[in-house]
């Protein structure tokens, strides 16, 4: 009896297998200074397919959550994994091979005003192309058609002639939108990418992104001031306080007086845990 329980154990597998993430946090603490972090001992996973949304008083932590997963901020401690590569210590041309792969949607869509928006979406390509492009006819014939598609599939391709800076902010972020997938991204990150922009503009901009997300199985992490917006389109909550993981749960699961929790209680240091600091 015994040896037949040891022999089905043996073959069975020893438990159901851990969700593969794309992005992932071990405890990852930034300190800014003997007095500022800017992470504090935060541990989180990120699925592909899923668009997790960073929520937090300002100065919580949000940014410098998006910006150590792309490599622009090490941590202090902690370990980062990205597509399946330690980054923490990554050397410059680790990280831009990694970056190539991390698509960046900004909250002041960072456009180049002058120029056409075609042109702007083209230069999403510019990291994997050898050489300065100063013209739309500078770029491969593929690429300028690879971008009209994606200005297709973000509803602008009747405005790719006409400069950037006369479209509406909406218009504006979709375009940043469409040069971020021109890179054919795995994971797209996103800094209020809705923090200028009226509700009406702000709910397209974030829905265009969880359709993306869907169809290209895309890893987006954004972070955002907007609580409905954020419980109505994302997969899941992550709150920041003090740069501390205080609510990671599903949205479908949290309601908005949950969600508003996050703004209300600020952890502060006890005065023993300054001092440590202090004293370094
Ligand atoms: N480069 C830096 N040098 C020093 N301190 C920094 C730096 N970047 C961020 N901080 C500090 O780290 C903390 C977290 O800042 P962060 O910008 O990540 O907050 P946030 O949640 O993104 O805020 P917001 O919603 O206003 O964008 C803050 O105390 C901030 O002052």
């Amino acid at each position: 009896m015994s040896s037949f329980v040891q022999s089905r154990e043996a073959q069975a597998p020893v438990r159901s297998e851990e969700p593969r993430y794309d992005v992932e946090l071990k405890n990852v603490t930034k300190r800014f200074s003997p007095t500022v972090l800017g992470l504090d001992g935060v541990s989180a996973g990120f699925e592909a397919g899923k668009v997790t949304v960073l929520l937090g008083l300002s100065g919580s932590g949000k940014s410098t959550l998006l910006r150590h997963i792309n490599g622009l901020q090490r941590p202090t401690e902690g370990e980062i994994s990205v597509l399946g590569q330690r980054i923490e210590n990554a050397g410059d041309a680790e990280l831009r091979s990694i970056r190539r792969r991390i698509g960046f949607i900004f909250q002041n869509f960072h456009l180049v005003g002058p120029m056409s928006v075609l042109e702007n979406v083209c230069t999403g390509k510019l990291g994997s192309l050898r050489g300065p492009r100063l013209s739309l006819l500078m770029y491969p014939r593929s690429v300028r058609v690879e971008a009209m598609e994606q200005l297709e599939r973000v509803g602008l391709a009747d405005r790719a002639f006409q400069r950037a800076d006369t479209l509406s902010g909406g218009q504006q972020q979709r375009v940043g939108i469409a040069r971020a997938l021109i890179q054919k991204p795995d994971v797209l990150l996103a800094d209020e990418p809705v923090a200028s922009l009226d509700p009406v503009s702000s709910a397209q901009v974030i829905e265009l992104i969880k359709r993306i997300s869907r169809e290209e199985n895309l890893t987006v992490i954004c972070s955002l001031h907007q609580v409905e917006l954020a419980l109505e389109f994302s997969d899941r909550i992550l709150g920041l306080q003090a740069g501390r993981v205080v609510l990671d749960r599903a949205s479908a699961s949290i309601d908005q007086r949950e969600a508003l929790q996050i703004y209300s209680k600020v952890a502060t240091p006890s005065p023993e845990a300054s001092m440590k600091s202090l004293a370094g």
